[in-house]
């Protein structure tokens, strides 16, 4: 099973490199990789199973922050609607997206980062993903709310963007919209 000693921190270049596309249909090591992914955010979500392993509660994981260069990645969370999503998805894609952006109001973390990064990190208030989850079936998947940030933040990781990477733009773009609070 996956712990946190598989998760690569950051300085690890892998991080900061665009993943590869993943040949479909998937073979049984890339399901296999993406399946102990989805295991572990499962389980860092578990709390008897998090103390025993000293697991850092997670709601997704990217590939490369196993340090495996591929477009896939996991998640488990659940919506404002509480509907559960819980999968594994090979070379997710952003296919479209709002204009609207939201943020988490207590800014983002990582699994890769040690360190607290405060700043708001500006996202799409809703986007639809397409994908292939671990079952070999093409999704498209209309998302907002939590459940988009945390897409939009594992996407990043394929692309080798840091959450932290986006923070400065918020600042900037406040500026550029409110000149007064310019400073
Ligand atoms: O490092 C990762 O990719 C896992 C992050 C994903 C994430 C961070 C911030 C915002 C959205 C997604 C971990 O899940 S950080 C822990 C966490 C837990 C619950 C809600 C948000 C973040
Ligand atoms: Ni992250």
């Amino acid at each position: 099973m996956l712990t946190m000693k598989d998760i690569v921190r950051e300085g690890n270049p892998v991080l900061r490199e665009v993943a590869e596309e993943v040949s479909l249909p998937a073979s049984a090591e890339d399901k296999k990789i993406l399946q102990d992914m989805l295991d572990f955010v499962i389980n860092s979500q578990d709390p008897e199973l998090a103390e025993k392993y000293e697991l850092r509660a997670g709601v997704g994981v990217a590939a490369p922050q196993i340090g495996i260069s591929k477009r896939m990645f996991a998640v488990h969370v659940t919506d404002e609607q509480d509907q559960l999503y819980s999968m594994g998805l090979f070379n997710p894609r952003i296919v479209s997206h709002s204009i609207e952006e939201t943020h988490l109001e207590g800014g983002e973390g990582c699994l890769s980062v040690d360190r607290d990064v405060p700043g708001l990190v500006p996202r799409y208030s809703r986007i639809t993903v397409k994908g292939t989850t671990l079952e070999g079936e093409e999704v498209s998947l209309r998302l907002r709310g939590l459940v988009a940030i945390v897409f939009q933040h594992e996407l990043d990781h394929l692309n080798g963007i840091m959450f932290y990477d986006r923070i400065e733009g918020f600042k900037d773009k406040l500026k550029k919209e409110l000149p007064h609070l310019k400073g």
